[in-house]
C-alpha cells in the first residue's frame, strides 16, 4: 500500500473518530455552555446587586442549599435540575432569520426604469427620469400588500409631460400595469395640477351574489355591484356566506329619470343576455315586458307565458309587428295623459303601468331587414325612445361591442344610462361609454363584469348578479334555482295581467326541458 494511501486512510480515520468524539461529548459541550451561561447570569445578578444587599443574599442561598442538603434525595435532585437547566439554557441560538427583503426594492426599481423612456427628455438638464436614477427620487409614497403585489404608489412625473392626452395617459398606465401584475384592475388619477399620478390596485368584486328580490324602491334597478367608496348606499343581499350588504350600482328609470334608457354593449359571452335577465326580472314586479331576442338563441325563452311578458320575439316578422305595436301604445298612452290632465283627472292606470322594451342584439335584425328589404326594426324604437319618460317606456338594448356603429344615432343618444361588459379594448370602452376610463381593465375579466355609466356620472366597476339562464343545464342548480324563484307564476301574481298584443304570433323557439328542482313549470304556450 502507497504512503499516499495510508495518509488518506489515517485521515479519514482520525476525521471519522472526530465526528464520534463530537457527537459523544455533544451533550457535555451543551451542558457546559449551560453552566457557563448559568454563571455569567449569577456573576451579572452579583454585580448588579447593591453591596449593602450582598450579605443577606448570600446568607439566603446557603440556606437554600441548606435545605437542598436536608431534604431526602435534595442534593441528587438539584444536580439533576441545574444539569437539566444547563441543557436548556446551551442550546444554540437559533440563526436569526434573514430580515425579508423589501419588495418595494425589489419592484419599483423595475418600474421606474419601465417609466423613464417615456417621462424623460434630452433637453431636460435635472431630469426626475434618467437611467442611473433612483425610484425614491420619482415616487412619492407606495403600499404593498401582505402577498408583496403592489396596492398604491403615488408616481411624480415633470411639468413638461403631456398629461392631458389619452394617447400618453395610456401608455404610462400600460407601463404601470404591466409591471405591477395584469391579474388585477387598477384605478389612475392624474392630478394635472401638481403633476403626480395616484395609483390603486382594486379588489374584485363579488361574483358570487345570485339573483334575489333587491330592496329598492318602483322605478329603481339594480345592475350589479360595486366598489363601497363608488356609492353611500348599501343593499341587503344574501350571498353563499350567508346574509350581507353590498354597495349597488342603481339605474332609475321612470318620469323623473334622466337616464330612462338603457344600451349596454359586451364581447362575446361577457354576460348582455345575463344583464336583461336581470333588468327583465325586476321589471317584472312592476310592470309589462317586450322582449325582442335578435341574437334568436333562445336565451329568454324562460319569459314566455310568463304574466307580465307581453311577448319574446325572436324573429324579424315578430319584432317588426311587436315594436310597431309598442311605437303605437306609446302615442296612445301620451294622448291618454294628455287628455287627463286636460280634464284634471287621474292618469289611467292602463298608462301610467311601466311598460318596458327589451331587445337583446338588434343589429343582427337590422342586418337581416336591409337584406330583406323591410323596415329596421331599430327606426320603430324612435318614438318610445323619444317620449318613453312621459308615457313610462323604458328601453333597453343589449348588443355586442363590435356593433356599436350599427347601432342607430337615435339609441346612441337616447339611452343615456351605458354599461360595457367583458374584455373590450381601453379606445372602444371610452366610446361606449362617452368618456375615457380612469381604470385599466384586468387581462381577463369574469363573466358579467364590467363598467356602468348613469347619465354624466363618472363610470364604475361592475359586476352583475348571477341571473343565469334557468333553461341553461350548465348553469349551477343553485344560480337557475334562484332566478326560477323569481319567475311570476300566474299563480303568484296579484297585477292584472298584460293587454294581449293585437295581430301577431309570438315566435320563439322550441322549449328546453324544465329546469331540474324547479318550482315552476317553464312550458311555453301562446299567450293572448
Ligand atoms: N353575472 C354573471 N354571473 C355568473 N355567470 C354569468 C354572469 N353573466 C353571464 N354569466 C354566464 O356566462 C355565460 C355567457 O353569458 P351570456 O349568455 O349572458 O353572455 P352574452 O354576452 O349574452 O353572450 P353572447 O353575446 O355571446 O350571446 C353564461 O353561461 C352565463 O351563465
Amino acid at each position: 500500500m502507497s504512503p499516499n494511501r495510508h495518509l488518506t486512510r489515517g485521515r479519514d480515520l482520525a476525521r471519522t473518530a472526530g465526528d464520534h468524539a463530537a457527537d459523544m461529548f455533544a451533550p457535555l459541550t451543551l451542558i457546559s455552555r449551560g453552566l457557563r451561561r448559568h454563571a455569567g447570569w449569577a456573576k451579572g445578578r452579583w454585580q448588579a446587586t447593591p453591596k449593602e444587599r450582598r450579605g443577606p443574599t448570600l446568607l439566603l442561598a446557603a440556606a437554600v442549599l441548606v435545605g437542598v442538603f436536608l431534604l431526602p434525595h435534595g442534593p441528587l435532585l438539584a444536580v439533576v435540575a441545574l444539569v437539566g437547566s444547563a441543557a436548556w439554557t446551551g442550546r444554540e441560538p437559533k440563526a436569526a432569520a434573514d430580515p425579508a427583503s423589501d419588495p418595494a426594492d425589489a419592484k419599483l426599481p423595475a418600474l421606474y426604469a419601465a417609466l423613464t423612456p417615456y417621462l424623460t427628455s434630452p433637453d431636460d438638464v435635472c431630469p426626475l427620469y434618467r437611467p442611473d436614477g433612483s425610484y425614491q427620487d420619482a415616487f412619492a409614497g407606495w403600499q404593498f400588500d401582505a402577498e408583496g403585489r403592489l396596492a398604491a404608489l403615488e408616481i411624480g412625473y415633470p411639468a413638461y409631460f403631456t398629461d392631458t392626452e389619452p394617447g400618453a395617459r395610456n401608455r404610462i398606465e400600460q407601463v404601470v400595469q404591466g409591471k405591477a401584475g395584469r391579474a388585477r384592475e387598477y384605478r389612475f388619477d392624474w392630478d394635472q395640477e401638481c403633476n403626480k399620478l395616484q395609483v390603486t390596485a382594486l379588489a374584485p368584486l363579488p361574483q358570487d351574489v345570485p339573483a334575489q328580490t333587491w330592496v329598492t324602491t318602483p322605478g329603481e334597478i339594480v345592475l350589479g355591484f360595486t366598489d363601497s367608496q363608488a356609492t353611500q348606499r348599501m343593499i341587503p343581499v344574501v350571498q353563499d356566506g350567508g346574509p350581507g350588504h353590498q354597495p349597488p350600482v342603481i339605474w332609475r328609470t321612470g318620469p323623473r329619470s334622466a337616464e330612462p334608457h338603457l344600451l349596454a354593449l359586451g364581447s362575446a359571452g361577457s354576460g348582455t343576455s345575463t344583464l336583461l335577465r336581470t333588468v327583465a326580472l325586476q321589471a317584472l314586479a312592476h310592470g309589462d315586458l317586450l322582449v325582442i331576442d335578435g341574437a334568436g338563441t333562445g336565451e329568454h325563452a324562460c319569459l314566455v307565458n310568463r304574466p307580465g311578458v307581453h311577448t319574446v320575439e325572436t324573429s324579424l316578422h315578430g319584432a317588426l309587428a311587436a315594436l310597431e305595436w309598442a311605437a303605437q301604445e306609446t302615442e296612445r298612452r301620451l294622448a291618454a295623459l294628455n287628455t287627463a290632465r286636460y280634464r284634471g283627472e287621474p292618469a289611467p292606470a292602463d298608462a301610467t303601468r311601466p311598460l318596458w322594451l327589451l331587445l337583446d342584439h338588434p343589429t343582427e335584425l337590422t342586418e337581416l331587414a336591409q337584406a330583406e328589404g323591410r323596415p329596421d326594426p331599430q327606426e320603430l324604437l324612435e318614438v318610445p325612445l323619444r317620449h318613453g319618460r312621459a308615457a313610462r317606456v323604458t328601453v333597453v338594448v343589449v348588443d355586442s361591442v363590435e356593433a356599436f356603429d350599427r347601432i342607430s344615432p337615435t339609441v346612441r343618444s337616447a339611452a343615456r344610462a351605458r354599461v360595457v361588459l367583458g374584455e373590450v379594448a381601453g379606445e372602444e370602452l371610452g366610446r361606449a361609454l362617452g368618456v375615457p376610463l380612469e381604470i385599466a381593465p384586468a387581462a381577463q375579466t369574469p363573466p358579467g363584469r364590467g363598467y356602468a355609466r348613469i347619465g354624466a356620472q363618472p363610470p364604475v366597476r361592475l359586476q352583475v348578479p348571477a341571473t343565469v339562464d334557468p333553461l341553461d343545464e350548465e348553469a349551477p342548480a343553485r344560480q337557475r334555482e334562484a332566478v326560477i324563484a323569481l319567475l311570476p307564476h300566474r299563480d303568484t301574481r296579484i297585477e292584472a295581467p298584460a293587454p294581449p298584443m293585437p295581430q301577431h304570433q309570438p315566435q320563439v323557439p322550441p322549449a328546453e326541458p324544465a329546469a331540474e328542482g324547479g318550482r315552476v313549470e317553464l312550458g311555453k304556450e301562446r299567450i293572448g
